[in-house]
């Protein structure tokens, strides 16, 4: 992998966009271009990125050697077939969109544009994402190394062989942290409930999932050994645990939730 990443065209500069294009700006990237109507969404990256508001306004002297499209599923139809003049070029458009399919982009992008799908998730912003991705056929080797060393620069890539797998992929990790972000919430609810003060409940909520998170990170075992490494045997973890494990509690929610998640990546297919 080279040192610097290769010229950029991101499309859409929100949440998940300006989080991957924060880690690769931190990584070292030659040139971005980054397409986004609302000022003020892409207002962190001026300076270190050239903003403009619309497809007609890139610099005609632009060749992106991949084109990132990070726009809402729902507004592919109309927004893609004004970047489907990179195609005939050998851009590689990277699409992270939700369920959005190959097939549908195509339609959009023209039939022999280059397509991989990847599902990455917002730690990208400090490079500590995990993206799964799915590279269409037609995509070169060359091509996907290029979309393997994007990704690998905001985090941990893993490739799956049939695009179907994207769409759990977008359930689990892609909305993972949204998961994670929801025990904080309730834990520091619950430390209120027993009468600790608001702050203290938030400092620990915070630092004991960043905690936990760091130590799965750090540690070579299982993420049940280290469950079980703090719970005592007939001691206060046993008994939380005990609610939280009840076959209709925690395991069955988790089932549904990520089966919902994945029928409306499916849904979102076009
Ligand atoms: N937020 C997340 O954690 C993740 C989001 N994604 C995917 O990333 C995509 C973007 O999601 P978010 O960043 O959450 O949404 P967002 O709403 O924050 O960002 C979308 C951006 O696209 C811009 N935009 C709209 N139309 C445009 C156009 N025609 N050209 C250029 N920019 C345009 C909007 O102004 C907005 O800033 C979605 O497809 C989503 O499925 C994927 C993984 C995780
Ligand atoms: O909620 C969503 O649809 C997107 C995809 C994964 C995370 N955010």
């Amino acid at each position: 992998m080279s040192e610097t990443l290769p010229d950029l065209l991101l499309i859409g500069c929100g949440k998940m966009g300006g989080a991957m294009l924060s880690g690769w700006l931190e990584r070292g990237l030659s040139r971005a271009v980054v397409v986004e109507p609302y000022p003020a969404s892409a207002a962190a990256f001026a300076g270190r990125a050239s903003i403009v508001p619309d497809a007609a306004s890139i610099p005609a002297d632009f060749r992106p050697a991949a084109v990132i499209l990070a726009i809402k599923p729902q507004e592919a139809p109309a927004s893609l077939p004004a970047f489907a003049r990179f195609a005939p070029g050998g851009a590689l458009f990277v699409s992270i969109m939700a369920g959005r399919s190959v097939a549908s982009m195509r339609a959009a992008l023209g039939e022999r544009a280059a397509v991989v799908r990847a599902m990455p998730n917002t730690p990208a912003a400090v490079r500590q994402g995990f993206t799964a991705a799915y590279a269409a056929p037609g995509v070169t080797d060359a091509q996907k190394a290029l979309a393997d060393a994007l990704l690998q620069a905001v985090g941990e890539v893993a490739w799956v062989a049939e695009e179907d797998q994207i769409n759990p992929v977008t359930a689990v990790s892609g909305g993972g942290p949204a998961y994670v972000f929801l025990l904080a919430e309730v834990l520091e609810k619950a430390a209120i409930e027993q009468g600790l003060p608001a702050d203290l409940a938030r400092r620990m909520a915070r630092a004991t999932v960043a905690g936990s998170g760091a130590l799965l990170a750090a540690s070579p075992q299982d993420a049940a050994d280290l469950r079980k490494a703090v719970t005592s045997p007939k001691g206060t973890t046993e008994r939380a645990l005990n609610v939280l494990m009840e076959p209709d509690a925690w395991p069955a929610l988790m089932s549904k939730a990520i089966a919902a998640a994945t029928d409306r990546a499916r849904e979102l297919a076009g």
